[in-house]
């Protein structure tokens, strides 16, 4: 059966634990196959056949040795792409023929044999017995006997070996100097592989290396310090290189608090040192007299290991060997201990490691509010890419950012080298937005992708969201964090229309329904249409109706044709004369001029938590998030719901720069401490104390219905955060533009219509009245609203 279920899709990619995935639509627990077969709709099943088809035509002679089954994974795992699924298919067709005659050694394995040379030739834990044979009579070279060389287990002696020999009769060919090699580890584990072997030497010379080139420790303090920072989590994005950002684009993983956070040198003395001190002369005291008797003076000590031959004792050297007294006083270590005892230096060594109670970073008790609007900084707006899959939207932002030199040149020129590789060169702009070695293969994006640009007024953040309907928790969690979306229309016939019936349409109405009022749409690919200003214009007609049906109002609609892969009306205005009928702004003059929702600077602070890094002892967590309202500051405390814990905020980075302090609107990264990483997830609430938002198990919401609203069960998003519920009762339908109520209880709301409804959620979750939630059944979304009032 070719598609198992969403779940081969989406265990593959790496979601960072969001939990959105834990909708049974994600995770076919049973694996039931008959089950996920069913769960396809008509529409997949349909395109499964025609791809089929297709597939075949294209793979010629080698269609006879791929089975359907092979062809509809193919498919499956492309996402419908004939394209793909062949290229995919023909080299994997090769490979197998290829396979069979040779089997390349694998780099592991060259490294191994490398390693294994290189090794002594003791093993774990053996002795090595060299028996060489002393100069027998001369007899022919034939019947010489070889040197030999025998391994026998530390715990057996020597006269094992000699076990049947006659008492004074050894034979020449047993006869021999015998040594015995110290026992010392070779560094492989027991029963160990060589590969194994290899990679501890590799990582071990990795710490050396390491270690060498890391500043030296002062004190003790220092590296006990450095100890416990070992003893932190470590990060996925640590282990993934993959995901780490290559220019400016940030992932929903990535790790800024591995890197030392970006601290301004005069903030130093605000942050005090960790309070974890221990006092240098608490160093090691030399060797007692005992120690110095069985093992030597301290010099001694550094030699190499004990040499086993060397039987001869060092303590027939010592001097005091022969007083016979050496143990009748109170070893150095003894005296030591006593005099630090009596000046009470240990005990305030102990007390000096106690962690301090009161927070570590203090407040410079701004008036953020007065600074923030005397600080005449440039307007700051987040704007999301939305639109049908494969439309055009990660290659329009790589365009963007290539045109205003956030990339250069070389990196795109390396990209596009990297892209014609795997015969996707159209895709190298768009790998300026996906980075993951998942996204690039595929050819489609998973995550939300983070970059930043600059013009001469404002700083915008960028959020490119995926188009595939697989993954619209994550365009919801993009979608959260945006003031207005740009939406891509791929203008290319046949595209528009089927991007209108897929995930255009859900895009726009989960953007309007988080409140977002001014929306730009992008009409891309318009080279595939030869810049025809009719198929433009039809575009516009139709998505003006579709626009004004989810209540965007006619004159908060921009629309501007271009082409993302070119660059026309992108920064620069076209120079094709086949565009000269267009004489309107370039995306970018939209961008400056697009009106910016109102900032709720003065209001309680709420921060919507888009993203959860673990980091270091000194700083276990980071967060980044929208501030929906209010402000914040270093050294602020500040409360994380649902988990009702607290946290100070120890250091704020904005768009990958260090501040004193942070306003709504803006998506700052928080480095936290005095919180216990287990409190925040992607999705929580990030508060005042003293303003909490209040957990609600059912409340009243103004829905815009998506599709046909029943009393249903449903899966009920506020930002990433959810949680199954059901709509319990619909209380109303509204009129679209008034809010007033047309019908009492109504049995059924269509899609398009107004109700209020009430929401019954499973477990309690932070929402408020104003608040945006979105209401999603088997992967669709049913309705989006706006909280009103717990119920
Ligand atoms: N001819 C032409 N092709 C384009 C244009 N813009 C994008 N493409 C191509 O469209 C394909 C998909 O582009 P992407 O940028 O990956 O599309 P996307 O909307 O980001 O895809 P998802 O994020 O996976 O939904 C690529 O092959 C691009 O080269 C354009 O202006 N003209």
């Amino acid at each position: 059966m070719p598609p198992k279920s969403g779940f081969s899709r989406a265990r593959n990619v790496d979601y960072d634990d969001d939990d959105v995935y834990d909708d049974e639509d994600y995770y076919d627990e049973g694996g039931q196959n008959a089950e996920a077969e069913d769960a396809m709709t008509a529409d997949d099943k349909e395109q499964m056949r025609i791809g089929t088809i297709r597939v075949r035509e294209a793979l010629g002679n080698m269609s006879d040795s791929t089975s359907d089954q092979k062809i509809q994974e193919a498919l499956w795992h492309y996402y419908y792409d004939v394209s793909k699924s062949v290229s995919y298919l023909k080299n994997k067709l090769g490979t197998e023929v290829k396979k069979e005659k040779t089997k390349p050694i694998s780099r592991f394995d060259q490294a191994a044999s490398v390693a294994d040379q290189n090794a002594p030739t003791t093993t774990g834990m053996s002795t090595h017995v060299h028996v060489s044979h002393v100069k027998e009579p001369a007899r022919p070279a034939a019947h010489r006997l070889p040197l030999r060389s025998i391994s026998i287990p530390t715990n057996a002696a020597a006269t094992d070996f000699f076990w049947d020999v006659p008492w004074g009769n050894v034979p020449f060919n047993r006869r021999g100097i015998i040594t015995v090699d110290a026992p010392h580890y070779k560094g492989a584990l027991l029963g160990g592989s060589s590969k194994l072997a290899a990679l501890a030497a590799k990582r071990r010379k990795e710490r050396e290396d390491a270690e060498a080139a890391a500043p030296k420790v002062d004190s003790d303090a220092d590296s006990a310090i450095a100890m416990l920072d070992k003893l932190s989590v470590r990060t996925k994005e640590n282990n993934n290189p993959s995901r780490q950002s290559r220019y400016l684009v940030r992932r929903r993983s990535p790790s800024p608090v591995l890197e030392a956070p970006k601290e301004p040198e005069t903030e130093e003395p605000e942050v005090p040192q960790p309070a974890v001190v221990i006092e240098s002369p608490a160093q090691r005291a030399s060797a007692s007299l005992f120690a110095s008797t069985l093992c030597g003076t301290d010099a001694a000590a550094k030699q190499p290991p004990l040499q086993l031959p060397d039987l001869s004792m060092p303590l027939a050297a010592h001097q005091s060997y022969n007083t016979m007294d050496a143990f009748s006083g109170p070893s150095p270590d003894d005296i030591k201990r006593k005099s630090k005892l009596a000046n009470g230096d240990l005990a305030e060594s102990v007390e000096k490691l106690a962690v301090a109670d009161e927070p570590r970073t203090k407040s410079k008790n701004l008036n953020v509010v007065d600074v923030f609007e005397k600080s005449g900084m440039k307007r700051m707006a987040n704007f999301v890419v939305l639109g049908h899959v494969d439309h055009g939207k990660s290659t329009l932002m790589g365009r963007l950012l290539y045109d205003l030199k956030v990339i250069d040149q070389r990196s795109i020129d390396k990209l596009r080298k990297e892209a014609e590789l795997i015969g996707k060169s159209s895709f190298a702009l768009a790998w300026v937005m996906d980075e993951t070695s998942e996204e690039r293969s595929r050819g489609v994006t998973v995550d939300i992708a983070t970059n930043y640009i600059e013009t001469e007024k404002s700083r915008f953040t960028i959020l490119d969201a995926p188009g595939h309907k697989d993954f619209i928790p994550n365009m919801i969690s993009g979608a959260s964090q945006a003031d207005f979306p740009v939406l891509v229309i791929d203008a290319s016939t046949n595209s528009f229309e089927s991007g209108l019936k897929g995930q255009t349409k859900e895009h726009i109405l989960i953007a309007r329904s988080m409140g977002m009022q001014h929306i730009i749409v992008a009409v891309n690919k318009m080279d595939t249409v030869a810049w025809s200003k009719a198929r433009f214009d039809d575009i516009v007609k139709r998505m003006t109706t579709f626009l004004t049906e989810a209540s965007f109002l006619e004159k908060r609609i921009t629309f501007i044709p271009l082409a993302g892969l070119t660059g026309e009306n992108v920064a620069k205005k076209i120079e094709n004369s086949a565009g000269h009928w267009y004489s309107g702004e370039t995306l970018l003059e939209a961008l400056e001029r697009i009106e910016l929702p109102q900032r709720n600077v003065r209001k309680a602070l709420r921060l919507s938590v888009a993203d959860v890094f673990k980091g270091d002892m000194r700083c276990p967590l980071s967060i980044s998030g929208r501030i929906d309202a209010g402000t914040l500051q270093v050294g602020d405390v500040v409360l994380a719901l649902p988990a009702n814990e607290t946290a100070t905020i120890k250091s704020i980075e904005v768009q990958d720069a260090p501040v004193d302090w942070a306003v709504a609107g803006q998506i700052p990264t928080l480095h936290l401490t005095d919180i216990d990483p287990v409190h925040l997830r992607q999705g929580d609430i990030v508060c005042a104390p003293k303003e909490p938002v209040k957990l609600v198990k059912a409340f009243t919401s103004k829905l815009l219905a998506f599709e046909p609203v029943l009393p249903m069960p449903v899966e009920v998003f506020r930002s990433t955060l959810n949680s199954p519920g059901s709509i319990r009762t619909l209380s109303a339908r509204l009129n679209k533009f008034t809010g007033e109520v047309v019908k009492k209880k109504p049995r059924i709301v269509k899609p398009g219509e107004v109700a209020r409804v009430v929401v019954q959620l499973e477990r309690e979750l932070p929402i408020e009245e104003g608040m945006r939630v979105v209401l999603r059944e088997r992967g669709r979304t049913v309705g989006a609203g706006l909280m009103e009032n717990v119920a």
